[in-house]
């Protein structure tokens, strides 16, 4: 199994590492466009293989794609990250650039890939890569709500006061500070709906940090997040390369679920050998498909911004 991971900074690096210690993958290729950088951060992350017990060969090349031919997996990093203040969409005058770019030598390289897109504005990075690589649509995920899940699992836990692995829940929408659609009312602690151990006012508290997730994140560390993007891009991959049938809401091409129709947006999916191998459509009550909706609009706003 290899993966290559175009962008070797803060989630590219801590991507290739979950990927390393999980064991599962034989070889990642971690590529960037600064000389010298994606080779410093492969042997850093070789150096801590006997630390930290895997076999997983990591290399790192500058902006030499031939490398990564025959990836099964490929996933962009690389582009600008927002500043405390900025929104994901603002990103889009640079980084429509760079993913179409990367995604196009990617596909040269390796033509069967699944290419799973991080950079942001996402949901509209992942439309580009269906507008422009000629990859099916099955072969194409954005990674946001599996993010943007474990933010809302880590706020229901805090104001549950339980620990995390007795919750669960989703986030599905756009991976935007407005999109996001948390499924407070289907949330639970071991079955039991949360509205039970907590007031709705609380519930709406969480919600709420859950959406500006990665805006309270930036502005506390001046640059935007990388552990948890890492760890949620590592767990798609893992998903896809042991083909492990888990569902995680991503950014796909939807065709008429949920309503919609030519967008990539968060949604249910499972992932598995083929990429994604199903969208699930889930039953919403009004609020939410109003929501998802209005999320919708959004994202198509920030597409139209592409020239495609
Ligand atoms: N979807 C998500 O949930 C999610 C989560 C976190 C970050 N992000 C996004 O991921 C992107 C990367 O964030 P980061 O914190 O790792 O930024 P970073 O600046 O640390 O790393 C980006 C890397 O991309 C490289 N790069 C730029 N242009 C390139 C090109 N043409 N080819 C190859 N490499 C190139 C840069 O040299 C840099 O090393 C940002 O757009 C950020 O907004 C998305
Ligand atoms: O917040 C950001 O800009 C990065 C990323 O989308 C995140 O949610 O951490």
């Amino acid at each position: 199994m290899k993966v290559t991971v175009v962008g070797a900074g803060a989630v590219g690096a801590s991507c290739a590492e979950y990927i390393a210690i999980k064991d599962f993958a034989s070889e990642v290729v971690l590529l960037d466009i600064k000389e010298g950088f994606a080779e410093g951060k492969a042997m850093d992350l070789m150096q801590t293989a006997s630390l930290n017990g895997f076999d997983t060969k990591i290399t790192g090349v500058t902006s030499d794609y031939s490398k990564t031919a025959g990836s099964d997996i490929c996933v962009i990093t690389s582009g600008i990250p927002r500043k405390p203040g900025m929104t994901r969409e603002e990103l889009i005058g640079i980084n429509a650039g760079i993913v179409k770019e990367v995604s196009s030598s990617l596909v040269k390289h390796s033509p069967d890939t699944i290419i799973i897109v991080v950079s942001n504005p996402m949901d509209t990075m992942a439309y580009l890569v269906h507008k422009t690589s000629g990859l099916s649509k099955n072969r194409i995920i954005g990674m946001g709500g599996a993010l943007d899940s474990a933010r809302f699992k880590y706020r229901l836990a805090e104001a549950l006061g339980a620990p995390i692995s007795d919750v669960d829940g989703m986030v599905i929408g756009g991976h935007s500070d407005t999109g996001m659609v948390p499924l407070t009312r289907l949330a639970t602690r071991n079955s039991v709906p949360v509205s039970k151990f907590i007031s709705e006012e609380r519930l709406n508290q969480v919600k709420e940090d859950t959406k500006v997730g990665g805006a309270t994140l930036t502005k506390l560390l001046g640059t935007s997040a990388w552990y948890a993007p890492g760890a949620a891009v590592s767990a798609l991959v893992q998903a896809i390369a042991c083909d492990q049938k888990k569902m995680f809401p991503c950014s796909v091409m939807l065709d008429g679920q949920y309503g919609l129709k030519d967008i990539c947006i968060g949604a249910p999916v499972i992932l598995g050998r083929n990429g994604v191998e199903e969208i699930v459509e889930i039953e919403l009550n009004d609020a939410e498909k109003a929501h998802i909706q209005e999320s919708a609009a959004g994202v198509r706003k920030t597409n139209d911004l592409l020239e495609l």
